[in-house]
């Protein structure tokens, strides 16, 4: 599916008779359960099980589903594939749905699934809006008028510079950005474009946002748009006809922030980019943007972007340290006691806290939700035994899993729709090589084995076939994308 038939996606009301011969229903999580059976019809199990077994409903609120999947893989896949046709079923399950909210969700807190009518009603409290973080794209999808598609996302007013804490990982991130707001808009600019990368969690949109709201306070005219906004806007704007209107508007902007880039898609649309690029740029205006890896690794964008991007300053955001971990709890702490008097946590508890739950600034978000959770179901202090029964899950969740070769056999199989006998057997058909040298492949890459002992759990074969299987699969992996995501999804699968 391309970007623009996304655009269509403003779902078709239910008739007045699918309402009142009951062919639809008002109680979301039934609707959800009809829809997901439809899905796995459609599809098969295959696909299914690939694509939806994990893809839950959160809560519907007004005319907007929200779904969540545990990766942002699966959010991409299922965001470029599959979104229309879920909304299609869900408006005919669940009369007024008109969107859908994809999140990726971190394990544990969840909104309950219901529906939610209050006026002006968020997904979650603030708190756990940050732990399941609105997918970017459904910006996008809210794109419905002329003056939309030229409007930048919106800009989350807790992600400032007062609330960024410093650390030795983003020092230089921090000190860049802060040049970069500050700069006057007629002084030269000290780096552009800035380029901020950093895994998961780890504070890129917030320091990006910390630029945008500092810039429009010291009166230059910033606009924030995520990769995915930026798509949208543009595709809305050639269907509407004001994409002139669009570039203008771009082209007059003091900087432009744009966040997530890896998930900039479209060849079209990457010229576009770059011709934004190029002229914001050599017109003196300053571009700063996010991703989550440098610009170089950023394979899917096309050469010219990547070594523009490469000519500005590049700046990683490494991972939290504990210290810095301290500090962004206790200020989650201390927001949530503006609504819950009675929540209190000790020094000991939050340093416990801080050295269990290493990951990302979303986890610590998710850390302090299941402390505030406890201490008010249990109406006690907040002592080291609740606080380490409260964030357990999260903790074993992020302990790196063990993937075993038989669990690579049986999940490679049911991918490709063979039986785990014919990975081990002595078939040599088209259909069960493939699979079982992908299977050879990531055993070698996922678990500490030799070739040899791979080769004895493989139904007894020499290290020689093993040795063949896995340069073959990493030879076609760098030339073939559609077997890469495959390998890519499968990898997932067993790492979770
Ligand atoms: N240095 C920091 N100071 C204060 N809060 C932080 C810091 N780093 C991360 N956080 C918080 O951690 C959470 C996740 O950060 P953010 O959304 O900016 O991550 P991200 O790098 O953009 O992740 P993603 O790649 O998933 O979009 C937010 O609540 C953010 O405020």
């Amino acid at each position: 599916m391309n970007p623009s038939e996304r655009l269509t996606l403003a779902a078709a009301a239910p008739t007045a008779s699918d309402i009142s011969n009951g062919s639809v229903t008002a109680d979301p999580p039934a609707a959800w359960d009809r829809v997901k059976r439809l899905l796995r019809a459609e599809y098969g199990e295959d696909v299914f099980s690939s694509w939806f077994a994990r893809l839950e409903l959160d809560v519907v609120i007004d005319d907007t589903v929200h779904l969540s999947v545990p990766t942002r893989f699966l959010r991409s896949w299922i965001q470029a594939h599959y979104l229309d046709k879920i909304l299609g079923m869900l408006a005919a399950e669940l009369p007024g749905t008109a969107h859908i909210a994809l999140n990726v969700r971190t394990a544990g807190v969840r909104p309950i699934a219901g529906r939610d009518h209050a006026p002006g009603a968020r997904a979650a409290e603030p708190m756990v809006a940050a732990t399941a973080k609105p997918a970017p794209f459904l910006r996008a999808i809210e794109v419905t008028s002329r003056e939309d598609d030229l409007a930048g996302s919106p800009l989350d007013r807790r992600m400032s510079f007062d609330a960024y804490f410093v650390g030795r990982s983003n020092a230089l991130a921090h000190a860049a950005a802060q040049q970069v707001a500050r700069a006057g808009a007629s002084e030269p600019l000290p780096y552009n474009p800035l380029f901020l990368h950093a895994a998961v969690g780890l504070g890129k949109s917030h320091l990006i946002q910390a630029i945008a709201h500092l810039s429009e306070s010291v009166g230059k005219r910033a606009l924030y748009l995520t990769a995915e906004r930026f798509m949208y806007g543009f595709v809305a704007a050639l269907k509407a006809q004001t994409a002139i209107a669009f570039k203008e508007k771009l082209r007059a902007i003091d900087l432009l922030v744009i966040d997530d880039l890896q998930f900039l898609a479209g060849k079209s649309i990457q010229q576009e980019f770059c011709h934004t690029l190029n002229a914001l740029i050599d017109g003196g205006k300053q571009v700063v943007v996010a991703a989550d890896r440098p610009p170089a690794d950023l394979d899917t964008l096309d050469e010219r972007v990547r070594s523009r991007l490469s000519g500005g300053l590049v700046v990683e955001i490494g991972a939290l340290d504990e210290e810095l971990r301290i500090k962004i709890l206790k200020s989650r702490i201390e927001a949530a006691r503006a609504h819950h008097a009675n929540f209190d946590v000790p020094d000991n508890v939050v340093a416990y806290v801080a050295h269990q739950v290493s990951t990302n600034g979303r986890d610590l978000d998710g850390a302090v939700n299941r402390l505030l959770a406890h201490s008010a179901l249990s109406g006690s202090g907040m002592s080291l035994e609740t606080a380490e029964a409260a964030i357990r899950d999260l903790v074993r969740n992020r302990e790196p899993r063990r993937v075993k070769i038989e669990d690579i056999q049986r999940i490679v199989a049911k991918h490709y729709n063979v039986s785990r006998a014919d990975i081990l057997s002595l078939r040599r058909t088209a259909t069960v090589v493939k699979p079982r040298q992908i299977a050879m492949y990531l055993a070698k890459s996922l678990t500490p084995r030799s070739l040899p002992e791979i080769g004895r759990r493989f139904g007894g074969r020499d290290h020689t076939t093993v040795l063949h299987a896995v340069r073959k699969i990493e030879g076609l992996v760098g030339r073939d994308t559609g077997l890469a995501e495959e390998v890519d999804l499968l990898r997932r699968l067993l790492s979770e």
